[in-house]
């Protein structure tokens, strides 16, 4: 089993450890821009799959994308927990606007 938070640990053992043959160390070694070509890409391969109605093909390109965006948090310093607490700090935030927009439709 590997969940994000595993997978953003395991891509942080790579930048720490660097080692041959690896493919998230290649993406380290290119650098920012290839991550971000990468990202564009990955996202890019969601939207199309996301048309298409076997729904493989959106889970496939959707692990792709996720584990470019995690290289992309290691890459930049920035933590898995530091986006767990940004998706927490939403939680009432969210509710709060839900409230508006129904006040609104009322
Ligand atoms: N989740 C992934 C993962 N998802 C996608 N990819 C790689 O992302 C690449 C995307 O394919 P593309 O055809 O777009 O890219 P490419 O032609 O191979 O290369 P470029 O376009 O970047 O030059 C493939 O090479 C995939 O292997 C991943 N590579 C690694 N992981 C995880 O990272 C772990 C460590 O991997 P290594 O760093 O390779 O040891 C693995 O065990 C996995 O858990």
């Amino acid at each position: 089993m590997q969940d994000l938070a595993q997978l953003y640990e395991l891509v942080l053992n790579r930048k720490n450890n660097p080692q041959v043959g690896s493919y998230t160390d290649y993406l380290f070694t290119k650098g920012l821009d290839k991550i971000l070509k990468k990202i564009g890409e990955e996202a890019t391969e969601v939207i199309v799959a996301a048309k298409n109605p076997d729904k493989s093909e959106l889970q496939y390109e959707t692990a792709d994308l996720l584990y470019h965006l995690m290289v992309l948090l290691v890459e930049q310093g920035v933590s898995y927990d530091d986006i767990k607490r940004e998706l927490a700090s939403r939680e009432g935030l969210m509710s709060k606007t839900q409230e508006r927009r129904e006040i609104k439709e009322y």
